[in-house]
């Protein structure tokens, strides 16, 4: 059976077959690259191999847990999450968003039942993203620093501040979807005056959003991100040395 199935594909297809259609510039799903001989096929089943090998090795830099967003209202946490999520090739989750996924509108949310019983939910949610495993970026509500058990749980992981100004909001923020700043524009700084002290609490590293594009946001967050996760490989590798060193001592004390 194996052998006529072999013979069968050695001989390739008969004579009379119809000719088969032209190659196209589809890119072929993973797995089936390798599985053509067609050349443009061919080019491009290495250039996908090539993507996923960076793709490894970008990921292989980056800290194997959540990589996390703060700031103040519309500072970019989303839009930036999402890039920055997209060139390290993991997932992008976002805390407003899980919550609205179980509870509804925050709005509404607040209305009926207050801000103390958002903030502790918020907290929850929050929480239960940080404790499962993996990479991911994690953007966070604008007030979730409020809460002190998330401060704490922030200082285990690498944590980037997104900063800008009241100026930079009003001018490319959709006011529309932010009926407080509509309403009454100098919220922003008000709310930002309050909690800057826990966002540089929490805060590894700081970008401001309003002095460079996206792109280059997105390139410099990157950048960043990888060096802290090699930093921290390195003083992880460092240590088990270390320990490795004072058991070896010890153990020679024992002879001793
Ligand atoms: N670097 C930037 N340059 C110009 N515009 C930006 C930049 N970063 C974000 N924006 C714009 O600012 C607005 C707010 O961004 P975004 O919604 O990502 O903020 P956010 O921090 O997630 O807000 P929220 O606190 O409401 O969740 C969007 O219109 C976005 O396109
Ligand atoms: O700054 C805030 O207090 C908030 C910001 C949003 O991300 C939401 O989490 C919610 O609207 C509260
Ligand atoms: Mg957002």
């Amino acid at each position: 059976m194996i052998a006529s199935r072999r013979a069968a594909r050695q001989a390739g297809p008969p004579v009379t077959a119809p000719k088969p259609a032209p190659p196209t510039h589809r890119v072929l799903p993973v797995g089936e690259e390798s599985h053509t001989h067609n050349p443009t096929e061919v080019e491009a089943s290495k250039k996908a191999k090539q993507r996923r090998k960076r793709r490894r090795r970008g990921a292989s830099r980056v800290p194997d847990r959540a990589i996390v967003f703060v700031g103040p209202m519309a500072a970019g946490k989303t839009s930036l999450g999402r890039r920055v999520a997209k060139e390290l090739a993991v997932p992008f989750v976002d805390s407003d968003v899980l919550f609205v996924r179980e509870h509804g509108a925050i709005t509404d949310f607040f209305a009926a039942h207050g801000e103390p019983e958002f903030r502790r939910i918020e907290a929850e949610i929050i929480a239960a993203e940080l404790a499962k495993p993996g990479t991911k970026i994690l953007a966070l509500g604008g007030g979730a620093v409020l809460t002190e058990s998330t401060r704490q749980l922030l200082a285990q992981y690498p944590t980037i501040l997104l900063m800008t100004t009241q100026d930079a909001v009003l001018r490319t923020a959709n006011l529309s979807r932010r009926p407080l700043l509509r309403d009454d524009p100098s919220a922003w700084g008000r709310i930002l005056a309050e909690r800057k002290p826990l966002y540089l609490e929490v805060a590894n590293v700081t970008f401001r959003t309003d002095r460079a594009g996206k792109e280059q946001l997105t390139k410099r967050v990157v950048q960043w991100v990888k060096a802290y996760g090699r930093k921290e490989r390195a003083n992880a590798r460092r240590s088990t040395t270390e320990r490795g060193r004072e058991v070896s001592m010890d153990e020679k004390k024992e002879r001793e």
